[in-house]
């Protein structure tokens, strides 16, 4: 593989020969950001990252320099590492809010043959120097994939996976509070869950650990996908925590696992709440959700003036035993390839490049947190929602009597 320095002089490609066949790279580039920038004129790529990333204070989003350590880091263990800068305008009377936030990506470690605590425990050495590159920048707020300590099983529909799952207080969460306190950060520890005190039951959960190493509370993933290979409602129910924001040290934060981002008053009533980053931690394939990623994310920050931090992991997990979906398809042993692609939004409809869509990836932002309001008082869409108009829809549509409100063409009556 390309070292980091002939990729950043070769735009991101492989060196001739050698990257072009990595599993999940976009003709030898790591994301299509990269393959535009090394095949199009300066002002034409110019003009195209505007329409595809958009302006934040109306300038195209400015790349940041992190630490030495954190770029090293990067170099020994080949991560992608990127960062930008939101700005916000300033303002008279409030100060500046900014915050650094960071989204680690990441592969398995081990073949999902290995001993489970043997996987487990390689995922953390994996993530350690990611996070050790975080800390090193100074990042305030860090959010992992979903189930990041294990491989995603759940197309498998098998039980045996299940030993995966860990309490709230769990191996994961005790390995990454020592880390929130060492880097005084918070951290975002999306797990499979064993709740122990209700009857050992299964749940996908993000657990917000405190920049003193407390845990601050949970989430559990409230829309179970039963689509594809996406076999989930075989192993939890949906989340029965509701849709809370958690106060933290550098701002109010929510999580939106996986699934829910599909689902707009997923991400509405997080808005209500009063969140002003929602992270959205994934493990989605390309053949599946490719075309709505960037989109549904970056709508979400608009539509709810928050920015969203987008996680997905990346690879191809091969299961030892074939299975089926029930969908046609023939027999196979993998979900296909989880594509990376980690990025933020922001509530003024920029957004940053995409990491890698094959490598391990940490990408930092800092983002002026105060940039929330100042695009809900330049849009209005909080005053304008009409949430009465929804709330009333809503209510009748969810009694057993309800009849879609259609007004017919008279003559199309005529004509029968
Ligand atoms: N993990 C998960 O919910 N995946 C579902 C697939 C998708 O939403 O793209």
């Amino acid at each position: 593989m390309g070292s980091h320095q002939e990729r950043e002089e070769n735009g991101g490609a492989a060196a001739e020969g050698q990257e072009i066949s990595a599993p999940g790279s976009i003709h030898g580039f790591e994301s299509l950001h990269r393959l535009l920038e090394a095949n199009l004129k300066p002002p034409i790529f110019q003009e195209v990252s505007r329409l595809l990333l958009g302006l934040n204070s109306w300038s195209p989003l400015q790349r940041i320099s992190l630490p030495m350590a954190a770029t090293t880091l990067s170099e020994a263990y080949n991560f992608d590492l990127q960062a930008f800068c939101f700005h916000a305008d300033a303002e008279y009377l409030r100060e500046p809010q900014i915050v650094r936030v960071g989204l680690i990506q990441n592969s398995i470690a081990l073949p999902t043959t290995a001993h489970i605590a043997d996987q487990k425990n390689a995922l953390m050495q994996k993530v350690k120097p990611m996070i050790d590159a975080a800390g090193a920048s100074d990042v305030n707020i860090l959010c992992l994939q979903e189930a990041w300590m294990m491989p995603f099983a759940f197309c498998t529909r098998e039980k045996k996976w299940c030993e995966f799952a860990e309490p709230v207080n769990g191996e994961s969460t005790q390995f990454l509070q020592k880390l929130a306190r060492k880097y005084n950060m918070v951290i975002v520890n999306p797990i499979l869950e064993r709740d122990v005190n209700h009857g050992e039951t299964i749940w996908n959960t993000a657990i917000v650990i405190g920049n003193h190493g407390n845990i601050i509370g949970i989430h559990r993933k409230n829309h179970i996908p039963r689509v594809g290979d996406f076999n989930e409602s075989t192993y939890y129910m949906e989340g029965n925590t509701g849709h809370p924001v958690f106060e933290t040290a550098y701002g109010k934060i929510a999580i939106n696992i996986c699934y829910g981002r599909h689902h707009p008053l997923n991400w509405l009533a997080f808005g209500l709440n009063g969140a002003e980053i929602v992270f959205n931690p994934s493990a989605t394939v390309g053949e599946l959700s490719e075309p709505m990623w960037p989109i549904e994310a970056r709508n979400a920050a608009i539509a709810n003036s928050y920015f969203v931090g987008s996680i997905n992991r990346v690879g191809t997990e091969i299961f030892p035993n074939a299975f089926t979906s029930g969908d046609g398809k023939p027999e196979h042993s993998d979900f296909g390839h989880f594509y990376g692609s980690s990025h933020f939004s922001a509530p003024d409809a920029s957004c940053t490049p995409s990491l890698s869509r094959y490598r391990d990836g940490l990408m930092v932002s800092d983002m002026d947190l105060n940039l929330c309001r100042q695009l809900k008082d330049k849009w209005g869409f909080r005053m304008t929602a009409r949430y009465e108009l929804y709330a009333e829809m809503l209510s009748k549509y969810l009694k057993p009597d309800f009849t879609p409100q259609v007004i017919v063409d008279p003559m199309l009556q005529k004509r029968k």
